[in-house]
């Protein structure tokens, strides 16, 4: 596993007795005088000179990697008592605590340096829109003339190095050990503002603690991971803790339903909000988007403030959705006093707008083909709902809609995810889609059945390969036809019966756009690249 982002390059050394004083610990006496340079909570990341965070798991004791730990130069360890047992029968010093997870972040932030110094961070929360938000708040950075970071789903961000998420414990929101070691090298490696995606499991996990947000965005909430919460309530509640003096010095939401209006009335710190003008919230919203044009290369607005301030831009993207995930981001730049409105507006003017890359989201593989092919990480009702509308204007001929569920998560999301991409399109396939160690053909099964019993007209296929489900789509399609790919996005695997499998939809798409005659032979390293890509610009013989 690689870690390099999530280090500074020239770590401070700490005495130990330090971080127990601040984590509240005790010391045992052979820890008097060691020094601590770094801190993990994962034996495989561990370096010469660090804390090591035995955490007890529900899965595992970290103690149980100690072994592994000191072979790879841990100095301390930090843990329960249960944990520190084990490190004396390793000779390691150990500060005892009861929970171990729950002051990681003290400690991390006391080695790291990051109670002292960080670049303004700004947190990003909802069920749908986090990495959308971020990468268009890390694209407003870098307009702004910032050196940007970023933390997130796909991958880490800090300058120009990037190290996508798969090699670094694929969570969206990592453990706090890891943060604050990342947010250590951004300081160190001069960022000025960084954007970090903040899941519910993130913020109920401590993982965020002691991060000093400048501002954190509320983008919205739907059903999803009510197998963890139970009740939608529970979830929103989660959420909403980040909306707290605890986290971050001030919020902006939108409120665009009642979660939104709720967010924004329970927030215990002063928060903004935003709304389109078409939207519910729009009486009370303090700035207004209106949306000028939509279309599928750019969405144009004007967002307007509470003062009569206004902002005529647009973003390189379609969907008025995603016009308000960039207005949640610049009404957030401005209330933390890191631009002005007329500053944003000099830099977008100077490109004509935004045109950020979000990985996987919205990812129009086709090229410049006359078939065009999205690819999307959206895998919930509300974000089918949201892509499809953007869609459905601008598709002249058939929308497919290729989609699955995810198993092992909450099973009770399925029917309204079948709801939602039958309600707009005209073609649906159902492939498998992530299915980890759950039967693929009972999730299908659901899903088909839905579709039947609600929407009989809609021409439905259930193919379980989902490589096969896209070239049966492309085989079938004609042009003005549109088709949509809803779950995979920027990933590059599936987990099935347990094990991780590669599966890349995107290249799937373009194996079989190619192989219908849509887009020309090409090399591959220039997938993704609309110029690079030669459309045949013949209609395919069907
Ligand atoms: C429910 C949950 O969030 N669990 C997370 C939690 O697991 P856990 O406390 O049970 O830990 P464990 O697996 O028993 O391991 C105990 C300790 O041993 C350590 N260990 C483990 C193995 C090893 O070889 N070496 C080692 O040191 C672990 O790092 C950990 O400190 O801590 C682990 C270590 O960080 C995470 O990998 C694990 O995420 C699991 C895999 C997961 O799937 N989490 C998902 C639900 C999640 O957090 N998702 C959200 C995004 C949700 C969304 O919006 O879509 C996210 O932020 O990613
Ligand atoms: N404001 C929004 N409202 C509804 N859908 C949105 C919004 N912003 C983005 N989306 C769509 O929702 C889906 C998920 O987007 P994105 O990956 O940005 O969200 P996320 O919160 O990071 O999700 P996840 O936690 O699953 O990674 C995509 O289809 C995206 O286009």
């Amino acid at each position: 596993m690689q870690s390099d982002l999530a280090r500074p390059n020239s770590p401070h050394s700490v005495p130990l007795a330090a971080v127990a004083d601040a984590t509240g610990g005790s010391v045992s006496a052979a820890g008097a005088h060691v020094q601590v340079t770094g801190v993990s909570s994962d034996s495989r990341r561990v370096r010469p000179g660090d804390l090591y965070v035995a955490i007890p798991g529900a899965q595992r004791h970290g103690a149980e990697f100690l072994p592994a730990v000191v072979r790879a130069g841990a100095v301390a360890v930090l843990s329960d008592a249960a944990g520190a047992a084990l490190a004396a029968e390793h000779e390691l010093p150990a500060i005892v605590v009861e929970n171990p997870r729950a002051v990681m972040s003290i400690a991390a932030a006391t080695v790291f340096g990051t109670d002292i110094t960080a670049p303004p961070l700004f947190a990003v929360t909802g069920t749908n829109g986090k990495t959308t938000t971020s990468y268009l708040l890390h694209a407003l950075f870098l307009s702004l003339g910032l050196k940007a970071g970023l933390s997130g789903t796909v991958e880490r961000i800090v300058g120009d190095a990037r190290l996508e998420t798969r090699l670094s414990g694929r969570l969206t929101t990592p453990e706090s050990d890891y943060l604050h070691g990342l947010v250590a090298r951004m300081t160190e490696d001069g960022v000025q503002a960084a954007a970090i995606e903040v899941s519910s499991h993130g913020l109920d996990g401590a993982r965020v603690d002691g991060l000093p947000f400048e501002s954190a965005i509320f983008t919205n909430l739907s059903q999803d991971h009510l197998d963890v919460y139970g009740t939608l309530e529970n979830y929103f509640a989660s959420k909403l803790t980040l909306f707290t003096p605890r986290h971050a010095k001030r919020g902006v939401i939108a409120i665009e339903d009642e979660w939104g209006r709720r967010a924004a009335r329970e927030a215990q710190i002063p928060v903004v909000t935003v709304a389109r003008d078409t939207a519910e919230g729009a009486d009370i919203a303090d700035w207004l988007l209106h949306i000028d044009t939509e279309g599928l290369e750019r969405t144009d607005f004007t967002l307007r403030g509470p003062n009569g301030e206004e902002l005529t831009s647009s973003i390189g993207l379609p969907g008025a959705f995603t016009a308000l995930d960039l207005s949640l981001a610049v009404v957030a730049v401005i209330g933390a006093g890191l631009a002005s409105l007329d500053e944003i507006r000099e830099a977008l003017a100077a490109t004509d707008g935004l045109h950020p890359v979000v990985p996987g989201r919205l990812d129009l593989v086709s090229g410049d083909s006359e078939l065009r092919v999205y690819v999307d990480y959206g895998h919930t009702a509300a974000s089918f709902r949201a892509v499809l509308h953007a869609l459905r204007p601008f598709t002249p001929g058939r929308l497919f809609m290729i989609f699955g569920a995810d198993g092992d998560r909450d099973k009770g999301k399925r029917p309204e995810m079948a709801r939602a991409a039958s309600e707009e399109s005209d073609v649906v396939i159902v492939t498998d889609y992530n299915p980890r160690t759950e039967d693929p053909d009972g999730i299908r099964r659901t899903l088909v059945e839905t579709i039947r019993a609600e929407f009989p007209e809609r021409e439905l296929y259930e193919i379980a390969d989902s490589a096969t489900g896209i070239g049966h789509a492309v085989a079938m399609a004609e042009v003005g036809d549109l088709i949509f790919i809803g779950g995979h996005g920027h990933r590059a695997d599936v987990e099935v019966d347990g094990r991780i499998v590669p599966y890349s939809a995107r290249e799937a798409a373009v194996a079989a756009l190619r192989e219908h005659g849509w887009l020309a032979e090409q090399a591959p390293s220039t997938l993704g690249s609309p110029d690079a890509m030669d459309s045949t610009r013949e209609r395919r013989a069907s």
